[in-house]
């Protein structure tokens, strides 16, 4: 028989047929139908496969009976070999840019999500609140060798956990193009994994994810509730494990308290390493700031900004980077257009919206709820008429709480608390201010509140 040509192709055919009565339409549509017949040399016919698993598969599987199928055309054959099938030039994986670029749809090869140029470990301003995820980000980046595996970083909204996911990734493709990184959110994850599902290629799919050295998952939370996409991540997770490949993950919370994830799932996150971003304290705020200023500065010599207003952010917008980094972006934006120099009537002015916004965040209900968490207390007790210490306390630093935290007025206040009158708050404001200045347990537990309440 030919070594290439139509023959083949029709030998093929006919062994489909009879590989469909024998095995099934969807093991044939599965396997056999992405695989081709390339040649027949005396005993021995040769396939071609897309990928290597894909050919190990068959082989292994398929190989006894596709000798006697296409024995049938040519009783010669004794042996089948499967092969992977040469596709056109593809990217060089140790091509760093081309790795962190989008591929089409159509390409097979393995591409991570696009990075940010600007998320770097050099932009990333380094304090208590997140020193720990910062240190574990760079080891991973220096040293990917799994000592910690998982990585998992966790913290709430806009506190850095991208960044950080594309310094890493940024810096192993500058520094070690040969390594495979492989960045992506759980929802592309999600996508892909879809995708596979829809052109019954799952199995390039699961070969591509094992093929990683550094598996980069942002956001997993996405695959909560989410059955298959969790099971096959599951695996995934399983496999790259095995082979002692990285994996750093991130999330919105520590992985004890993502809901809607399967318990297996949730264990295996806690394996590793599992570090918290913490809210950004006010030092780390103006940190963020100067140094975003400075950038802004470096492009924009024609921009005047007054420290104060730095200052004033830092203190007012406690909620997320995000929205700091948002305000100083419209005061540059502002200051540009109208020509003015950054002072801090001109923020107070430009900024009121979010400034206002920043004030109103924290409710007297989260107040009561954080409160009553930390003293071990039900909510009813806060609004109860019970006086114990172990109640009255309490009841004071959510009051006191509620006072400096929100813009409420005292009525408003004591209405939250059982509809007490204002008296009643004035005396608890009083009464926590008092012990703020000799009791240091109760000041301390009222700092830990009050940030808790600010993040
Ligand atoms: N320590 C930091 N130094 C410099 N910039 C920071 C720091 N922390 C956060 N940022 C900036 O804040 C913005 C939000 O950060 P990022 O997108 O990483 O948040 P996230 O934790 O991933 O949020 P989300 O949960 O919404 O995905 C980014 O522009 C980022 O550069």
């Amino acid at each position: 028989m030919t070594s290439a040509g139509g023959g083949l192709d029709e030998v093929w055919r006919d062994v489909l047929v009879v590989a469909r009565r024998e095995f099934g339409e969807k093991a044939v549509e599965q396997w056999l139908d992405q695989v081709t017949l390339a040649s027949v040399t005396r005993d021995l016919a040769t396939l071609e496969a897309p990928t290597r698993f894909l050919a190990d598969w068959i082989e292994r599987n398929f190989g006894q009976a596709l000798v006697r199928m296409i024995g049938q055309a040519d009783p010669a054959v004794r042996r089948v070999q499967v092969t992977v099938r040469e596709r056109a030039p593809r990217r060089e994986p140790s091509a760093p840019v081309e790795m962190f670029t989008p591929a089409p749809e159509t390409e097979r090869g393995l591409n991570s999500a696009p990075l940010d140029p600007r998320f770097t470990f050099d932009s990333f301003v380094v304090g208590k609140p997140n020193e720990l995820a910062h240190a574990a980000a760079r080891r991973v980046a220096e040293c990917p060798d799994a000592s910690f595996n998982p990585v998992f970083l966790h913290g709430g909204v806009g506190l850095g956990k991208t960044h950080l996911m594309h310094a890493i990734a940024a810096h192993l493709q500058a520094s070690r193009p040969g390594v495979k990184v492989l960045y992506l959110s759980a929802e592309q994850f999600m996508y892909r994994f879809i995708q596979a599902l829809r052109f019954r290629d799952t199995i390039t799919f699961k070969e591509q994810f094992r093929s990683v050295d550094v598996l980069m998952v942002d956001d997993v939370q996405f695959i909560a509730g989410k059955d298959s996409t969790q099971e096959e991540f599951f695996h995934t997770f399983n496999a790259l494990i095995d082979q002692k490949k990285q994996i750093v993950i991130s999330g919105d919370s520590s992985p004890d308290r993502i809901e809607g994830i399967e318990e297996r799932i949730r264990s295996r996150l806690q394996w590793g390493l599992v570090v918290d971003i913490h809210p950004a304290d006010y030092e780390l705020r103006l940190g963020i700031l100067h140094s975003k200023a400075e950038r802004i500065m470096a492009t924009h010599p024609e921009i005047v900004l007054d420290p104060k207003v730095l200052e004033m952010l830092a203190h007012r917008i406690n909620s997320n980077v995000r929205v700091l980094e948002g305000a100083l972006t419209r005061l540059v934006a502002f200051a540009s257009l109208v020509g003015r120099r950054i002072d801090l009537d001109m923020a107070q002015e430009c900024l009121a919206d979010l400034l206002r916004a920043a004030e109103r965040k924290v409710t007297i209900e989260e107040i009561k709820r954080r409160v009553a968490d930390h003293y071990n207390l039900r909510l009813s007790d806060l609004v109860s008429a019970r006086r114990a210490r172990a109640v009255a306390r309490p009841r004071q630093v959510a009051m006191y709480l509620a006072k400096n935290l929100t813009s409420k007025s005292l009525p408003e206040i004591g209405r939250g608390f059982g509809g007490r009158d204002h008296t009643t708050v004035i005396h608890a404001v009083k009464k926590i201010e008092a012990l703020r200045e000799s009791d240091s347990q109760l000041s301390e537990d009222v700092e830990l509140l009050r940030r808790m309440l600010e993040a």
